[in-house]
């Protein structure tokens, strides 16, 4: 069987990504999940994560370890190559990704597609304030980042708007994955 897709959950800050990842996979077993591997303290919360040290990032990308690494936030990201052992029985595999590396992971994982979230504005600043793991100054960084574009020629990108209920917003992307993977 071919490698399920790998799904990338983009958008700005506080849009939902991590949110809406948790609610497709508790839909549905079969859509799987990345860790990622970043330098961000282990207990900051969130979505599930290995917490590295800078050394020992540097250590793993000249180990070819990451499939894909960028940084961001003051913080470095990387995808571990492990996740072609997830794509091998997943309907698709979510991966959170900056929107600064679509082109390359169109490229690394051939079958790909994009969710790229929306929310109205004013929800993105309340949103992260209501998250609480980020100071002023960090949420104020994040947010001007917020129309950061996607880059031209993508595959497929689905825009979805995350401005009401989460589980709207689950219902909405399932019905636009891939009908034959279900
Ligand atoms: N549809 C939604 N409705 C209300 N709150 C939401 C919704 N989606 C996410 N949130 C909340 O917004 C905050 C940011 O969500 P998060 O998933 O961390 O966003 P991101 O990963 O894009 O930064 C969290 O506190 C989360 O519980
Ligand atoms: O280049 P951008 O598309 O603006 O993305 C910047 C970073 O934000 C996201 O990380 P993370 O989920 O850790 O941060 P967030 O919760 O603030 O979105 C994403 O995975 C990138 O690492």
């Amino acid at each position: 069987m071919n490698p399920a897709p790998v799904i990338a959950v983009v958008g700005p800050s506080g849009v939902g990504k991590d949110s809406v990842m948790a609610a497709l996979a508790a839909r549905d077993p079969r859509i799987r999940l990345v860790r990622r591997v970043i330098t961000r303290r282990s207990e900051a919360g969130g979505e599930p994560f290995e917490g590295v040290s800078e050394e020992e990032f540097a250590r793993r990308i000249a180990a070819g370890s990451f499939v894909l690494h960028w940084s961001a936030h003051g913080l470095r990201y990387g995808i571990p190559a492990a996740i072609t052992d997830l794509r091998r029985d997943a309907r698709a595999v979510l991966v959170n990704l900056s929107r600064s590396v679509l082109a390359e992971a169109e490229h690394a994982f051939g079958n790909f597609a994009v969710i790229s979230l929306t929310a109205r504005p004013e929800l993105l600043a309340a949103r992260l304030a209501a998250r609480g793991r980020e100071d002023e100054a960090q949420r104020t960084q994040r947010l001007s980042r917020a129309a950061l574009s996607l880059p031209d020629g993508l595959s497929r990108v689905i825009e979805i708007d995350n401005s009401g209920s989460l589980d709207d917003t689950v219902d909405a992307i399932l019905s636009q994955l891939q009908p034959e993977r279900a």
